[in-house]
């Protein structure tokens, strides 16, 4: 496995690119379970570990998969009688291939899934899931580590849920869309992934109303077929750039970026004393010389995202004086913390608060990714730190950033990836020779 070595202190300038979203295109891929008749065609796809695992997962299912990386593009064909078993194999891989389960059902009245196990930032249970199909008249049993839903047919229902998970409501919505009759949701996750999936039904056949606010109504139809559609943008990606512009006094133009999917991010850098100015192609971002301490507390969209809680916690220690950081959507989502105490960061936790106490003077240290954004986070803090940073267990990075190093090296970084095996010394010898 690679591990990334960052020399902090070079500010970054000029303009990145952002992919389309990891968290709109895994549920978007499970869709195309439900496509009978036609292809599913997906452009703006992008190449992230993720990605390529739940498109072994439908491959498995006996859907055709066929990946063109250079156009970023997908092509799904689900026209052939589908399999109905995601197997542990994948599920333990990664969490989000639940959402073939509410298709599946819908599709073929049987999905049989295993059971996904918590993460490192949650135990993350799947109860609001069952509880949606259900609801619309499946039956669940588990056993042998395996959850089963069956229903000869689907019929429209009330469904409440207790809290706005979307995953819940994505799997709820796709099994809905072939249900017989009308399905209501109330208290959805009004995230833009799930807007982004609505369109996608929509433009399948389904009659999926009200994505992106608290009530989502779908009317059943009777079958659904192949479509075009370009992946809407990834917010965590550009919210992730626009922290390391931030941190080091950067000018970095984030292409394509969409600022009304970004505001809860784009207030607090504004009370930060970031610089934000909209321009045609996307949004520039201008670090200040000093950063404002704010507080943040994470909520399900439109409040803050957790997805940019480990980062955001790196912006904060950067500032001038106190910040907390509260993370109300999972239990233990601290774990970059440790690590970056390890570069010299100050804080004291509180349950699900932390009080960061900036401005820090990070120190390069070896450290490791424990989940997708501390990764992201530890990178970030590499960017600003004295000396050399090694992030390893990169396999967490790769799940939701795509040529990470890339296009931070693009925007100025020193900043490297190369074999785990591969000494830091060696690396910087090298270093020193290209630059003499
Ligand atoms: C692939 C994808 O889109 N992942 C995102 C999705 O994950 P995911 O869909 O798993 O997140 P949820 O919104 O479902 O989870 C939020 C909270 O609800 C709890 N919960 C959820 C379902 C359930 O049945 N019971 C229950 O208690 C979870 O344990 C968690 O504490 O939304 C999260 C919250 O914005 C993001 O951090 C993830 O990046
Ligand atoms: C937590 C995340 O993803 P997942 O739900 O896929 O683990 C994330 O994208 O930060």
């Amino acid at each position: 496995m690679d591990k990334i070595i960052v020399h902090g202190g070079q500010p970054l300038s000029g303009t990145v690119h952002i992919e389309g979203a990891k968290n709109a295109v895994l549920p978007i891929q499970a869709a195309s379970i439900l496509a009978s008749t036609g292809e599913l065609i997906l452009t703006n796809v992008p190449a992230l570990s993720d990605v390529f695992l739940m498109n072994k997962v439908l491959s498995f299912l006996n859907i055709n998969v066929d990946f063109d990386r250079d156009v970023k593009s997908v092509t799904f064909n689900a026209t052939k009688p589908l399999g109905t078993e995601a197997p542990f194999e994948y599920v333990s891989k990664m969490r989000a291939s639940m959402v073939v389960m509410g298709p599946l059902l819908a599709r073929a009245g049987r999905a049989r899934v295993a059971m996904p196990g918590g993460c490192a930032i949650g135990s993350r249970p799947i109860d609001l899931h069952l509880k949606g199909f259900e609801a619309l008249g499946a039956t669940i049993e588990q056993h042998d580590g395996y959850i089963e839903a069956r229903a000869d047919h689907l019929t429209g229902a009330n469904i409440y849920l207790d809290f706005p998970s979307v995953g819940a409501t994505e799997n709820i919505m796709m099994a809905a869309t072939l249900a017989t009759g009308t399905t209501l949701i109330e208290n959805v996750a009004r995230e833009p992934e799930i807007v982004d999936l609505a369109n996608v039904l929509n433009k399948m056949g389904a009659k999926v109303f009200g994505a992106g606010t608290e009530t989502i109504r779908i009317e059943g139809v009777p079958s659904l077929h192949g479509c075009e559609h370009s992946v809407v943008q990834d917010r965590i990606e550009a919210g992730t750039f626009m922290v390391a512009a931030a941190i080091t006094h950067g000018n970095v133009l984030i292409a394509d970026a969409i600022p009304e999917h970004n505001k809860p991010l784009l207030s607090k850098l504004a009370e930060m004393g970031v610089d934000i100015r909209e321009e045609a192609n996307g949004l520039r971002i201008i670090g200040p010389e000093t950063l404002k301490p704010a507080n943040v507390k994470t909520a399900p969209h439109p409040g803050f995202p957790t997805d940019m809680q480990p980062q955001v916690s790196v912006l904060q220690l950067m500032a001038d004086g106190t910040s907390t950081l509260t993370e109300t959507v999972f239990e233990n989502r601290f774990n970059h913390l440790d690590e970056l105490r390890r570069m010299n960061a100050q804080f004291t936790i509180e349950g699900r608060t932390v009080a960061l106490q900036g401005p820090t003077s990070f120190n390069g240290a070896e450290v490791a990714a424990t989940d997708l954004r501390a990764a992201a986070a530890l990178v970030l803090a590499g960017l600003v730190a004295n000396g050399y940073t090694t992030v390893t267990n990169l396999k967490y990075l790769d799940r939701g950033y795509c040529d990470f190093h890339e296009k931070l090296a693009a925007l100025g970084a020193e900043i490297e990836r190369v074999d785990a095996e591969i000494d830091l010394e060696a690396v910087i010898a090298d270093r020193e020779l290209k630059v003499m």
